[in-house]
């Protein structure tokens, strides 16, 4: 009898009771899969994902049946409403092995590419090729990482990604949404989210702007004129590290061609190749290693804290105990001794092959929790140590609520908790007081240089985190067809980001694939909302410890005021609306870029001060890549 409320409950009851076995096996499958990945596994891991299918399909269809706009209690309604969407496993049994076996494929040509040197190694991604990206200082070396990880990755992917299209749609019409892009904004519980995104955008529009230009002048400067135009889109190759001896060549060479009266110089082929540095990160999502080229006080450079964990001998534990440490000091939930066991905190030396890409993980059991991460002793591997325990955190505060609302309010805030904790961590107070940095006082043009620092990872993250789904909304809704994928993805990396690729590029390539989500079918938009939404939460969080002063300078540590305020809110999982998730925090139920703001206008200030005085244009009018002859 679908219209009464106590059968609904007995239902969901049994739901219960079945659920935690069959997800249980699903991610011991998956996690024995991701972290060795061989034959044997693949099959495991493709069959116990079928039973968990089999096991969705069978509570969704019957889930549908029940009235429940004629239900009062409103955890059985959300209950059984969330019941109703079971993803791909509405797809036929055919197709959805299919699927499956797309969805693997993806994922694991990512995780094994490798880039190989003429007659030597072959390099995997992690470290090697971000290491190479982000620090070598050969343009031929940084080009070959760049266009080597594309053929390897995004060229395998193509084809298989537009059938990855087809059975991803066809999935969500059968859970009554359009296409796969109205699925995954329905997580978000809004009617109103792709105009909230925009608005967001806009209002962030002008410190992108204002960071962009600074940084092209800063190139502008190193590279010259012929390769940098001051009204351009910055070649995405942005760089790893100024090659120095590579760079005066190159200005030599500058220098005489300018000499040259302009008849002369006019039949001269372009001048040579530039040293095409490339981003400082295989997607350019991230410019923090530009940072010694575009410091605003280069005579006040800040430590090298990579240098400094090294000289004290951190090993990748001791990153983990370091972040446990943190949360522990908020009040929160200790990690259980199963996650120290389990774990993989390294990438193991037996030559295995596995995923890198860094995730952690619920057994759906409350009691096994882990991390997988190929971890080095590095800076920014202890900040995404601190990302992962974050999501840790919200398993354990969650653990105990029915397996239906173990989950985030919202997907942004999975991804927001940990990084709410690293923006406390990487405070010079926080540093200091962890032994980190050693010089005691910041002066104001140090803090600048911090500022720069931080924005150069998060702000310049702004433009990537949003235009990752608006490129795969457009494709899963069919504005962009599958002969210009590539072409379609450089249109909005030149709009959003005003990068260009360091070389041409073609529809053999699909350059979105050579990202960790797009090849995983991991959605993106998360964190271009977590980016947003960790910020007015550490305003939040800021506030209850009693912090005074600006808010780049709050160190949330030891506080168990602001742990309170934290743990009322993960305790919730997805059980409530998210907008009244976020109010019992911040009492606001938007999502504000106003702490966002609030926490860069020191350097806003000081960017827009220093691109007056160099007369900068903000934006790219001239917008051609410059290998399309430009001069
Ligand atoms: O991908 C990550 C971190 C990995 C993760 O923790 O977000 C991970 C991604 C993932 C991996 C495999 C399957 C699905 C998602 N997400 C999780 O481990 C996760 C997500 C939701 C709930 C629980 C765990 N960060 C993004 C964006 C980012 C975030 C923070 C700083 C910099 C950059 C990136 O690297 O591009
Ligand atoms: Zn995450």
């Amino acid at each position: 009898d679908f219209y009464n409320e106590t059968v609904a409950k007995t239902f969901l009851q049994f739901y219960e009771n079945t659920t935690r076995v069959v997800w249980n096996q699903f991610m011991e499958a998956s996690w024995n899969y991701v972290t060795n990945i061989t034959k044997k596994n693949r099959e495991e891991m493709l069959h116990k994902d079928m039973e968990r299918s089999q096991h969705m399909l069978f509570f969704g269809t019957r889930a549908r049946l029940f009235k429940i706009a004629r239900f009062q209690d409103p955890v059985v309604k959300r209950m059984l409403s969330k019941l109703q969407n079971i993803d791909k496993a509405a797809l036929p049994k055919d197709e959805l092995r299919e699927y499956n076996k797309i969805l693997a494929y993806m994922e694991t040509t990512y995780s094994m590419a490798q880039v190989c040197l003429n007659e030597g190694p072959c390099l995997p991604l992690e470290p090697d090729l971000e290491e190479v990206m982000a620090t070598s200082r050969d343009q031929k070396e940084l080009l070959w990482a760049w266009q080597g990880w594309r053929d390897a990755v995004g060229r395998q992917l193509r084809i298989t990604f537009e059938r990855y299209v087809q059975l991803s749609n066809k999935a969500a019409k059968l859970n009554g949404y359009v296409d796969m892009g109205a699925l995954w904004r329905s997580k978000y519980e809004s009617d109103t989210l792709e105009q909230d995104l925009e608005q967001l955008y806009q209002e962030l529009q002008p410190l992108y702007l204002n960071l962009h230009a600074y940084v092209r002048r800063a190139l502008h400067r190193h590279y010259g004129p012929e390769f940098i135009d001051l009204r351009g889109p910055i070649p995405a190759h942005l760089l790893g590290k100024a090659p120095a001896g590579l760079v005066t060549e190159v200005g030599r060479a500058e220098e005489a061609l300018k000499q040259m009266p302009r008849k002369e110089r006019d039949g001269l082929p372009p001048p040579l190749s530039p040293p095409t540095p490339l981003p400082g990160n295989m997607w350019a999502q991230s410019w923090v290693n530009i940072l010694d080229l575009v410091l605003p006080f280069p005579k006040k450079p800040p430590e090298d804290i990579t240098k400094i964990m090294r000289g004290q001998h951190w090993k990748p534990k001791k990153m983990f105990i370091e972040a446990e440490k943190f949360y522990a000091s908020l009040g929160l939930l200790p990690t259980p001794p199963e996650f120290w066991k389990n774990s993989m905190m390294e990438r193991p030396t037996d030559g295995r092959e596995l995923e890198c890409h860094a995730s952690a993980w619920d057994f759906y059991n409350s009691k096994d929790f882990r991390i997988k991460k190929c971890t080095e002793v590095t800076i920014e591997d202890l900040l995404s140590i601190f990302h992962q325990m974050g999501h840790i955190q919200y398993f354990l505060q969650y653990r105990n609520l029915s397996v239906i609302f173990r989950a985030g309010a919202n997907p942004a805030f999975e991804e927001a908790v940990g990084s709410v904790i690293t923006l406390s961590v990487f405070s010079h107070k926080h540093l200091l007081n962890r032994g980190l940095v050693s010089h005691q006082h910041q002066d104001s043009e140090e803090e600048v240089n911090f500022l720069m620092g931080i924005a150069l990872d998060k702000i310049a993250f702004i433009p990537f985190a949003y235009l990752m789904d608006l490129f795969r909304w457009k494709v899963f809704d069919g504005t962009i067809q599958k002969d210009v994928y590539n072409q379609e993805w450089w249109n909005l990396r030149l709009k959003y980001q005003g990068l260009c690729p360091p070389v041409p590029r073609t529809e053999e390539d699909f350059d979105p694939g050579a990202k960790f989500h797009i090849s995983a079918s991991v959605p993106y938009i998360r964190y271009f909302l977590s980016l947003v939404l960790q910020f007015q939460l550490h305003e939040a969080l800021c506030k209850a410890s009693g912090h005074m002063g600006p808010l780049h300078r709050c160190d949330i540590y030891n506080s168990k005021m602001a742990g309170k305020l934290l743990e009322d809110v993960l305790k919730l999982g997805s059980s409530k609306p998210w907008p009244e998730v976020l109010e019992k925090i911040t009492g606001q139920t938007e999502v504000s870029a106003k702490a966002l703001m609030t926490y860069f206008k020191p350097l806003l200030n000081w960017l827009v001060t220093e691109n007056v005085r160099q007369g900068e244009i903000l934006g790219w009018p001239d917008f051609s890549c410059y290998f399309e002859e430009k001069y």
